[in-house]
Parts: C-alpha cells; sequence; structure tokens
C-alpha cells in the first residue's frame, strides 16, 4: 500500500472508530460518577480538604484534640492500657515510700529494727524504676508506632495523589508533613496521653476522698481550679494556633529550600544565594516567632496552674483553720484534706501541661491530617464496563482520542476537539505550535487527567472502562523532563521491569545507543548516577529514558521530542531505532523537530486545543496553512529530510 492510501485507510478506519467511540463513551458517562468518585477519602474522614489553612468551622476545643489523640492510638490501645496501669503503678508505690521513711525513721528513734524497713524502701525504689522504665519504654514505642503508621500512610498517599493536587501543593512542605510534623506527634502520643490518664485518674482519686471527707470544702478548691481552668482554656486556643503557624512555617522552609536546591545552578548563575537565604531566612523568622509566641503562652500557663493548687491551699487553710477554730471540724480532717489537697498538685499540673502538649500536637495533627484527606488517583475503572472481558479485537487502532475536551481550571478550556488515532505498528506525530496542548494530551493518555468530554480508547476499550493501570500497563513514556532518579545506572533502565533479563537490557541499551556509555563509566551499569541523574549528559538521560521505556515493550510508546537533547548522529540513530519500534508497537511522538515529522506515518496538527487536520507530510503541506507556516519557518521542503533542524529548532519556532 502506499503512503497516501495508508494513510487513507487510516482515516476510514478513524472514521469508524470516531463514530462508535462516540457511542461508547456516551454509554460510559451515564455510569460516570464524575471526578468527585475518583477520590479516596481516608477511612474514618469526612471532609476533604486540600487547603493550607484551618477551615473556620474546625473543632478546636481539646474535647476534640483528646478524641483526635485517641484514634490516633487506635492500633495501640493494649499497650496504652499496660503503659496507663505501669505509670499508676509506679505512682502509687513513689507515694508509698514517703510512708515507709518516715516508719523507718520512728522506728530508729525508738531503738527498734529498721534493716526489714530499709530492705522494703529499696525494694519498692528498684520495682519503681522497673515498672517505671518500662512504662517510659511502652510509651516511646506507642509513640513511634503511631509516627510509623502515619509516616507509611502518608508516603502511600502522596505518592497517589490526583496530578492536580503537585500543582497545588509544594513537594517540600508535603515532605515536612512526613518528617517535622509526625516527629511533633510522637512527642505527643508518648507523654501527653498517659501523662493525661494517669494525671486524671489520680485526680479524681483524690477529689473523691477530698468529697468524702469534706464536701464544703471541696467546693471550694473546685471553684479555685476551675477559675485557673478558664484560664488554662483560654491559653489553648492561642497555643494552637501559634503552633499551627509553626509547623506551616516549617513547612514552607522545607519547600524554599527545595525549590532553591532543585534549581541551583540558576541560582549560583545568578548570583542569588543571599536572596534565598533572606528568602528562606524569613520563613526561619516566622517559625521562630510562633515558637516563642506559643512558649509565652505556655510560660502564662505555669502561674494559672500554680493558682489553682496554691490557691486551693489557702482557701482550706483559711475556711478549715476558721472551722476548726470554731469547733465545725477536727484539726485530723483538716490535715488529711490538705494532704490530699496536695496529691492534687503533680496530677493536676500534668493534666495541664498534657493539654497544652496535645493542642500544641495539634498543628501538626491538622497539617497532616490534611495531607491524608487529599484525594488520590484511583487506579481501577471509573465507570462499569459496558461489555465483559477486556481483550479487544486486534483491528482497532492501539489509540484513540475521541473529540477530547479538558482544562486545567473550570471555563478555561486547553483542549477544545481532539480526535485522532494511533493504529498499532504507526508512527504518528503530533505537531502544533507552543501551548497548543501537545504536552495535554499526553498527560491525559497517560491518565494523569481525566477528560471534561470525550474519550480516550485503547484497543476500542474505553480508559475510563479499562482504569488508570490497564491504560498505563499498555503505554511507556518518555517525556521532555527526561527523568533520571538517584540511583545506579541499571536501576534507571529497569525501572519499569525490575528483572528484565541481561539480554533485554543489553538489547535496549544497544537500541539507545547506550552501550559506549556504559563501557565508559567505571562500574558499568551499576555506576550511581547523581541525583536527576546530575552526572549523565542530557543527551545521555534522554536515551537512559529511552531504554527504560523501551524493555517495558509498551503497546504504545509516547515520546515527547525525543531527539531534542541529541546531536546530529545521535538523532539519526536515533530516527532508525523509531522505525524499529514502529515495527513492534504503536508509536505517538510529538514533534517540534522535522527529522521526527518527516518519518512519520500520519502527521496530526494541533491548534489551540483542536486536531485541525491529520495527513501525511506532503498532504499536509499542500492543504494546511498552518503545517506549510510551520515547515516554512523551519526550510522544511516536500520530501526533504530533516535539513533543517540540526541547531534544535522547535516547530513552534
Ligand atoms: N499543570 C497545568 N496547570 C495549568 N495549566 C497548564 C498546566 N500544564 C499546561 N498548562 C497550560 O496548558 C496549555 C497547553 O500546554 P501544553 O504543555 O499542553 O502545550 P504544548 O503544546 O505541549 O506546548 P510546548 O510545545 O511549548 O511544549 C498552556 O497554555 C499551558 O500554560
Amino acid at each position: 500500500m502506499s503512503g497516501g492510501a495508508e494513510a487513507e485507510a487510516g482515516r476510514v478506519a478513524d472514521a469508524e472508530w470516531v463514530a462508535d467511540a462516540g457511542q461508547r463513551a456516551d454509554a460510559g458517562k451515564g455510569a460516570d460518577t464524575g471526578p468527585a468518585a475518583d477520590t479516596e477519602p481516608t477511612a474514618g474522614t469526612a471532609v476533604a480538604d486540600s487547603g493550607q489553612k484551618a477551615p473556620p468551622d474546625e473543632d478546636r476545643s481539646t474535647r476534640a484534640a483528646v478524641a483526635t489523640l485517641y484514634r490516633l492510638t487506635a492500633g495501640h490501645r493494649t499497650a496504652v492500657t499496660v503503659a496507663t496501669a505501669l505509670t499508676l503503678a509506679g505512682s502509687a508505690l513513689g507515694l508509698a515510700q514517703p510512708l515507709v521513711a518516715r516508719q523507718a525513721v520512728d522506728a530508729s528513734g525508738s531503738g527498734q529494727v529498721v534493716w526489714p524497713l530499709l530492705a522494703l524502701l529499696g525494694a519498692l525504689f528498684l520495682v519503681e524504676a522497673a515498672i517505671g522504665s518500662t512504662g517510659r519504654f511502652l510509651l516511646e514505642r506507642i509513640g513511634e508506632g503511631v509516627v510509623r503508621g502515619l509516616r507509611t500512610s502518608l508516603v502511600g498517599r502522596l505518592l497517589r495523589l490526583e496530578m492536580r493536587e503537585y500543582d497545588r501543593h509544594r513537594n517540600g512542605d508535603l515532605i515536612a508533613r512526613v518528617t517535622t510534623d509526625t516527629t511533633l506527634l510522637r512527642e505527643v502520643v508518648s507523654q501527653a496521653l498517659v501523662d493525661l490518664v494517669t494525671g486524671s485518674l489520680v485526680a479524681v482519686g483524690a477529689l473523691v476522698l477530698m468529697a468524702w471527707l469534706d464536701p464544703l470544702l471541696l467546693l471550694l478548691v473546685a471553684l479555685t481550679v476551675a477559675v485557673a481552668t478558664a484560664v488554662v482554656a483560654s491559653l489553648l486556643q492561642g497555643i494552637r494556633r501559634a503552633s499551627e503557624h509553626m509547623q506551616d512555617s516549617v513547612g514552607a522552609v522545607a519547600a524554599d529550600l527545595e525549590r532553591a536546591l532543585g534549581a541551583l545552578p540558576m541560582v549560583r548563575v545568578h548570583r542569588a544565594e543571599e536572596r534565598e537565604a533572606a528568602r528562606i531566612g524569613a520563613r526561619v523568622e516566622e517559625a521562630y516567632d510562633a515558637g516563642v509566641r506559643t512558649a509565652k503562652l505556655a510560660s502564662v500557663m505555669s502561674p494559672a496552674v500554680e493558682l489553682a493548687v496554691q490557691g486551693s491551699f489557702l482557701v482550706v487553710l483559711v475556711v478549715g483553720g476558721l472551722r476548726v477554730g470554731g469547733h465545725a471540724g477536727s484539726l485530723g480532717d483538716l490535715v488529711a484534706f490538705l494532704l490530699y489537697a496536695s496529691y492534687l498538685v503533680l496530677p493536676l499540673s500534668s493534666v495541664f501541661h498534657a493539654v497544652s502538649l496535645i493542642q500544641r500536637g495539634m498543628g501538626a495533627h491538622r497539617r497532616v491530617d490534611q495531607a491524608l484527606r487529599l484525594p488520590v488517583e484511583r487506579t481501577g475503572p471509573s465507570v462499569a464496563r459496558s461489555r465483559p472481558g477486556p481483550s479487544a479485537p486486534a483491528d482497532r487502532p492501539a489509540l484513540l482520542l475521541h473529540d477530547v475536551r479538558f482544562g486545567y481550571h473550570p471555563g478555561r478550556p486547553v483542549l477544545s476537539g481532539v480526535s485522532f488515532a494511533v493504529p498499532h505498528r504507526r508512527h504518528v506525530a503530533l505537531v502544533g505550535p507552543s501551548g497548543a496542548g501537545k504536552s495535554t494530551v499526553f498527560a491525559l493518555v497517560a491518565g494523569f487527567h481525566e477528560p471534561d468530554a470525550g474519550a480516550v480508547l485503547f484497543d476500542g476499550l474505553p480508559a475510563t472502562e479499562l482504569g488508570r493501570d490497564a491504560c498505563r500497563r499498555r503505554i511507556a513514556m518518555v517525556d521532555q523532563n527526561t527523568h533520571v532518579v538517584h540511583g545506579t545506572l541499571r536501576e534507571n533502565v529497569t525501572y519499569a521491569v525490575p528483572d528484565a533479563p541481561e539480554t533485554e537490557i543489553r538489547r535496549v541499551l544497544a537500541l539507545a545507543r547506550l552501550e559506549e556509555l556504559v563501557d565508559r563509566l567505571p562500574d558499568g551499569l551499576d555506576t550511581v548516577v547523581g541525583e536527576r541523574g546530575s552526572t549523565l549528559s542530557g543527551g545521555e538521560r534522554q536515551r537512559v529514558a529511552l531504554a527504560r521505556a523501551l524493555l517495558a515493550r509498551p503497546a504504545l510508546l509516547l515520546l515527547d521530542e525525543p531527539t531534542s537533547h541529541l546531536d546530529a548522529i545521535n538523532e539519526a540513530a536515533l530516527t532508525t531505532v523509531m522505525k524499529d519500534v514502529a515495527q513492534e508497537c504503536a508509536l505517538l511522538v510529538i514533534a517540534h523537530r522535522l527529522s521526527t515529522v518527516q518519518h512519520a506515518d500520519h502527521i496530526v496538527v494541533l491548534d489551540r486545543g483542536r486536531s485541525t487536520s491529520c495527513g501525511s507530510h506532503e498532504e499536509l503541506l499542500a492543504r494546511d496553512p498552518l503545517y506549510r507556516d510551520l515547515a516554512t519557518s523551519q526550510m522544511l521542503r516536500p520530501g526533504g529530510g530533516p535539513s533543517a533542524d540540526r541547531a534544535g529548532r522547535r516547530t513552534n519556532g
């Protein structure tokens, strides 16, 4: 079949498929539950919140904070109970020691044998120490366990977010949520929880005994404590806000540092180190200010707690003393009551301290929780299959786009009607001016976003029926950013197929012309390439990305300007490789360079988000003014070779 006849056949097939796709897509839409259904909320969460600030109606009360803390320890209840029991037992043993010491002193004064009492005292101390350290270890382990759980969930979630979420959030800030925010939460869980539980239990015990001894005096104590509680409660809100601000600032420090480190050559060349340092320094200042504000509020809490404790003492002493003086009560009762009032001191202050720490931790928790609520990609089908079985007839094109419309933001369309097909074992080029939407088409084919309307079909099956996983299994992609990650060259090449046999690896290395590089590197394939492949040249990175894509033996290979970093020799070689690859799979290439366009079976012209025409190079030169303009600007002659574009100019000129 001649090139023209083939193109015609392709168009006829496309037309049939476009009609069929329309029906399938429409059928799918009835069942489509929309983008909202594509989100997977975390178990137990109700409101999705992707913003940076806390929602205005968020419950910031201490009760809600304690409930949150309780939820956080869901998988550790037994350990929390044991740790609490051990801490309580330790406190009881600690309280018993002064009594034994007093007896020992009295016994020694009256000439009695004291060593059994001293032995008991030593035993009490040792058991208390053993119980105390076991309790502390358990608490620390619970804290680590909670942090491990949160970090695991966060990492799992952050790697699976919907693509638009990465545009909305800064990477450094997301990383800070996994690192610094969870670390603060660990402190809260391991310290505050048990302080709160044991402190409350001991305080309640003391209060019960005080009520039994003298309800009137207890009422007076309760009033004093209530005043102090009101003061503490009013401070807690401020502590929470300051802590939230501090954690946000720390996240911003991480994000800004990541920004600078990610563009180090730009920073250095423009001598912007100081500017960047000042910018990050401003964030550090914000974190400092928020930290100092937290400390200020926390320090105001201490006198409030002292008021509760000493005020109670004074009230009991004065009122109780007056009553004893008036023969309304015994001196013994007053002494006992005062003793129990003293037992309130430590537990009460530890409860107040725990509550303040919990509120501080809630700032970090909000940030962690927000990240855990961000919507993630659903990898399975988003609509029900309209016909059973995943297999498709062999005559369907590997890829078909039918009247695809899409915008990154509502009301601002980027694609407004894109239709074309990529048949199996064909090489299709996508050309168009800069900003026409070529990379966006790739993003939709790769399932990074879903079309607002229209359909993307693989082998005749709508992507929504197949699900992202199944779609992605069919494709490999080399985009403009040619991702190479820190690790060995082998890890980078075999990223898609980690257990690929050596012969396959050698095959793709040869295809991508990487053999010479491998021979040159000190440890061959096992040489470590730096962060983002920094020890490789741009062309080498591009060829590594190509080898990786080829190793996956995809049904459809997407290449975004694959020759942009290559010299003339490698470009010519890659053109041959693309011809070979097109024998094995469908090839869709975004072409900025003419060499890539001319060898394509079809060329699709994209203009302002629309596919305006399709045909061979010669056909388009003859009938498409935009294509002719693009070609003329690059001195492209009908039937000519890749003569004009050696300097790396792009069709969008
Ligand atoms: N993540 C994004 N969020 C919002 N707008 C975007 C995003 N990515 C691209 N755009 C916008 O969409 C339009 C099309 O961009 P796209 O990258 O698809 O064009 P292109 O044809 O590939 O351009 P080029 O040839 O310059 O690479 C542009 O106006 C761009 O600003």
